[in-house]
């Protein structure tokens, strides 16, 4: 459980949060709307303590560990897709190269795991940025604009893998927009942002 209580965040005079009040359960997905700038971005940075709130306070009930896809996912461009995982996974040492393999092929991306960074259409770097979130099997799952160049069929693949989590017990919070009614079902909230505030949230099987 993540539990957002009255906060607020401010940047340079500007309010870019205002007065959240959110609790986020395990086994949920929990999809964020909003136009651009509404504070999607701020509440997803927030959630995973990459920036602190200004005022009012963030609670976890455990020691989670974060997968997350923030903004756009920078790699190293000169090296191939699988070296850029693995380089990740150096980092926390709890996975190795059959899990990089497994996390390749469900994402399509298997045959092209020997080319470079720099070789990658907008949707393939999308993918691999989906890859990177997942292969450490993280208790809470953010993603921002996942869907972003990705074709349908791989659509689906990441929409699979956020239905899994849940059924996992684990917690899913995605900032989309232009998602299909059909596809908003993976969801069981979806909450919608208006100048850093809720403007409303909406269960998804009421819909
Ligand atoms: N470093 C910063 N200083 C001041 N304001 C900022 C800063 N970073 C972001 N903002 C502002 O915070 C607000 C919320 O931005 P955020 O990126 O969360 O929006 P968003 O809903 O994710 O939009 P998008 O879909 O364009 O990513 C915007 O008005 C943005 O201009």
């Amino acid at each position: 459980m993540i539990d957002i209580r009255d906060v607020h965040k401010d940047l340079k005079d500007k309010k870019v949060l205002n007065d959240l009040t959110i609790n986020f359960k395990e086994q949920n997905a929990y999809l964020l709307k909003g136009h651009n700038g509404s504070g999607k971005t701020m509440l997803l940075r927030l959630v995973c303590g990459l920036i602190n709130p200004s005022k009012g306070k963030v609670t976890y009930n455990k020691n989670y560990r974060f997968g997350i896809i923030i903004e756009t996912p920078q790699f190293l461009n000169n090296e191939t897709a699988f070296y850029n995982l693995k380089f990740l996974a150096s980092i926390n040492k709890i996975i190795g190269d059959e899990e990089i393999v497994q996390v390749l092929k469900r994402l399509n991306l298997y045959e092209s795991k020997d080319k470079k960074v720099k070789s990658f259409s907008l949707g393939m770097k999308q993918r691999l940025a989906v890859c990177q979130a997942i292969m450490e099997n993280p208790d809470v799952l953010l993603l921002d604009e996942p869907f972003n160049a990705i074709d349908d069929d791989n659509i689906k693949v990441v929409l699979e893998i956020i239905d899994e989590y849940k059924q996992e017990g684990k917690l899913v919070i995605v900032a989309a927009h232009g998602l299909n009614d059909a596809d908003v079902q993976v969801f069981d909230k979806v909450i919608t942002l208006q100048n850093g505030a809720i403007q409303g949230i909406t269960k998804v099987n009421a819909m």
